[in-house]
């Protein structure tokens, strides 16, 4: 049994925002979703001198495999509420990051549950193959036997589109992004019947010939991110569809965190380029199945990085997840 007050090695970075704690999976952490839940807190997880942010929005479990050419980074990705979530497009651009930190590579396959995608460093850009989006509804998935993903959901006057980029999205097109209250309209197509497994809730202005805003509420965050990669590509893939965007343009789509390229070649398959950063190296709290409630204060002490407790955490056991595209873990 673990030592409840064992430390872990975190490095914390962020991909236009969407802000992801790092912890190497060869490191024993036998409650993951609940080291999970405690560190992403945005009201008591981790925190750093160099940061007035508290928390993130998940955190990445990595594993490189340097026998492999390119080398190999398998990726796991839990999120604040305990759940895995299949794909990251910002996570697989940080992942890329942190991998190259440890070995110098400038390519790399990262293995996720929603299958292997190529990435590429130059300098802080990273792009990522983001493979096919799929509209088929049963693929999204959605409970209806409609054969087109379009869905009559209605948010005031707006239709979404359905899309699986590695996870659901819910697309919605809209004249001003600024007047939506996303916080509002979103939880209750994130949870609608329609969606069996949830779905992310995203939002495109289109703003110039080739750009977007884009604002995202995330299922597992359960909350609005300041970025989100497959949310970027979900508003590009539907773009084309409905014939906004040509294939093979590259497009820039604006989350509130930054900017991100996206493009869809002419066989329909994606690639999403982006800048990552490194925000600080810290030693978090093993948070284990013996430790019912943390004995640390509630507010994280700073040690000579930082540490992040919690006095509440989730107690749950976990095996190793091993979700399917369309299977979120919960
Ligand atoms: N922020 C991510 C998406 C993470 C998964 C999502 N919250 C889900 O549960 O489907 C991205 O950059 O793609």
């Amino acid at each position: 049994m673990s030592d409840e007050s064992a430390l872990v090695t975190a490095v914390k970075y962020h991909g236009t925002g969407n802000d992801f704690i790092i912890v190497d999976d060869t490191k024993e952490i036998p409650n993951r979703r609940a080291f999970a839940k405690v560190h992403c807190s945005r009201d008591t997880g981790v925190c750093h001198e160099t940061t007035d942010r508290r928390g993130a929005d998940g955190v990445l479990f990595l594993t490189i495999n340097q026998q492999h050419t390119p080398i190999q980074v398998v990726m796991t990705l839990i999120q604040p509420d305990g759940s895995t979530a299949a794909m990251c497009g910002n996570g697989a651009r940080v992942a890329a990051a942190w991998a190259a930190e440890q070995t110098g590579a400038t390519e790399m396959m990262i293995e996720t549950p929603a299958g292997t995608r190529h990435a590429t460093l130059s300098g802080d850009t990273i792009t990522i193959e983001m493979g096919t989006p799929v509209f088929t509804p049963r693929c999204v998935p959605l409970t209806t036997d409609r054969d087109t993903a379009l869905i009559d959901e209605q948010i005031g006057s707006l239709s979404i589109t359905a899309v699986n980029t590695g996870v659901p999205h819910a697309v919605g097109m809209v004249d001003d992004i600024d007047s939506i209250s996303l916080n509002d309209i979103a939880p209750p197509i994130r949870h609608a019947d329609t969606f069996p497994a949830g779905v992310n809730v995203t939002l495109a202005e289109l703003t110039g010939a080739t750009q977007f805003r884009q604002r995202t509420y995330e299922r597992g965050v359960e909350d609005e991110t300041r970025s989100c990669g497959t949310g970027a590509v979900a508003i590009a893939a539907v773009a084309c569809r409905i014939g906004i965007i040509d294939t093979d343009t590259p497009i820039t789509v604006r989350p509130p965190g930054g900017a991100l390229r996206v493009t869809v070649a002419s066989d329909q398959s994606t690639t999403l380029t982006g800048s990552v950063e490194r925000e600080f190296q810290t030693e978090l709290t093993v948070i284990t199945e013996s430790s019912p409630r943390s004995t640390a204060p509630t507010m994280p002490q700073a040690k000579s990085s930082d540490s992040g407790f919690s006095s509440e955490h989730n107690n749950t056991t976990e095996s190793s997840p091993s979700p399917s595209q369309d299977d979120v873990t919960r």
